[in-house]
């Protein structure tokens, strides 16, 4: 008799192998180390902590690790510090879109700040088409690797800097020609997204999209800002959100009236469990409120926020939260699921990625089991009677 006996968690080749979606994962926070130390030779420049690629990974790792946003993002000094000439914008870009491929990811919406790349001369323009070229190389690189995957670009402005307007026209100028949205990113407590009121109401003008960093550092009237006042389409990270909610002594839950708002209007969550254990959003892997959130049925997605700050991928995400929460491929199918109808791209391509690649894809992997020869055919049977 064949009975499903294998263990309904996934096993980190499966979660390596299952087709992920990605819709928060920093272009600056996910540079290879070796890459740093390459450009930071070439570039001239000096200040990196460590110029071994090793110990530069572990250092990065332990900065990040400080229980502060703003400690955390000082990081970003050196990785953007690197990222100045055109040459390293396309590498940069390319082995990201590489780094994701490999790593299973078939779509992924990857945000950097153009006004953080024009140290070395660069235009604004000339940076968005850098990174856009290193992109499609890098998609092309991983198809002739046997992986498929698409990556859009989101502009990012920074909230404490005054550019936001000129970035989102410049988002809105390169629509359909590789960027398909616009974000707000940088430290939260004390700059509130609407102080750029006039960058989301131009894009709102332009029914153009965008996610806002909001919720993280900073609580529920930041998530209520960026919703009410801003318009925002989905939420980078909005973990705070469990603020609103309360779990009772006998397990029921109440809901305030924005975490009500915010599930049942489907307002996609941008979760990144590694990112918030780092800056104290969260204190554990199982306490993280994306279990709650999931059994809630919110919205939610899982996603990288900077793989090199968090040493992390899609893949290890999702292996912390197997650990935590006993997922299985259901689960994890659910997250990508819900992560790629919250994309930006066209719904017609949202569909077909989810009935032609992801369905599929888990699919295959759920029947696995049927395939393994566990019990053995070659014996005789014992006849009775
Ligand atoms: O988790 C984050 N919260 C707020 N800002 C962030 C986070 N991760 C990265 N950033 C900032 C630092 C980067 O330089 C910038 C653009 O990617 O966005
Ligand atoms: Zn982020």
């Amino acid at each position: 008799m064949t009975s499903q006996t294998i263990s309904n968690n996934p096993t980190p080749d499966q979660i390596r192998r299952a087709p992920k979606v990605l819709l928060h994962d920093h272009l600056d926070g996910g540079l290879r180390p070796g890459t740093i130390v390459e450009l930071a030779r070439a570039t001239g420049y000096t200040r990196l902590p460590e110029t071994d690629p090793g110990k530069l990974g572990v250092w990065f790792r332990e900065a990040a690790d400080s229980g502060s946003l703003e400690r955390y993002l000082e990081t970003f000094s050196h990785t953007v510090g690197v990222m100045q000439t055109r040459e390293a914008l396309v590498r940069v870009a390319r082995e990201c879109a590489e780094d994701l491929a490999e790593d299973g990811v078939v779509y992924a919406e990857v945000r950097y700040a153009p006004e953080q790349h024009l140290e070395g001369g660069l235009t604004l323009e000339e940076v968005v088409e850098a990174v856009n070229e290193g992109f499609r190389e890098g998609e092309r690189l991983a198809r002739a690797n046997g992986h498929r995957i698409r990556v859009g670009a989101l502009l990012t402005a920074m909230r404490h800097a005054a550019r936001a307007l000129e970035i989102a026209e410049l988002a809105n100028r390169y629509r359909d020609l590789g960027v398909v949205g616009f974000d707000i990113a940088g430290a939260e407590a004390g700059f509130p997204p609407t102080r750029h009121l006039d960058a989301f109401e131009y894009l709102k003008r332009e029914n153009n999209h965008f996610t806002i960093h909001a919720g993280e550092a900073f609580g529920l009237p930041s998530i209520w800002q960026a919703l009410q006042w801003c318009g925002a389409d989905r939420l980078g990270h909005g973990v705070r959100i469990i603020d609103d909610i309360q779990v009772q002594a006998d397990g029921s839950v109440k809901l305030g009236r924005l975490a009500s708002y915010v599930r049942d209007k489907r307002i996609p969550l941008e979760l990144c469990p590694s990112s918030n254990l780092q800056t104290g959003a969260a204190e554990s892997y199982a306490e993280h409120p994306i279990g709650l959130l999931r059994r809630l049925h919110f919205r939610a997605t899982v996603n990288t926020d900077n793989r090199l700050m968090s040493g992390t991928s899609m893949s290890r995400e999702f292996e912390h939260l197997v650990d935590a929460f006993g997922y299985s491929l259901d689960d994890m199918q659910w997250f990508s699921v819900n992560a790629m109808k919250s994309a930006f791209i066209p719904f017609d391509e949202r569909l077909a990625m989810i009935n032609d690649v992801i369905k599929p894809g888990y699919a295959e992997l759920k029947s696995e089991w049927l395939f393994q020869q566990t019990v053995s055919t070659s014996g005789s049977v014992d006849q009775e009677g």
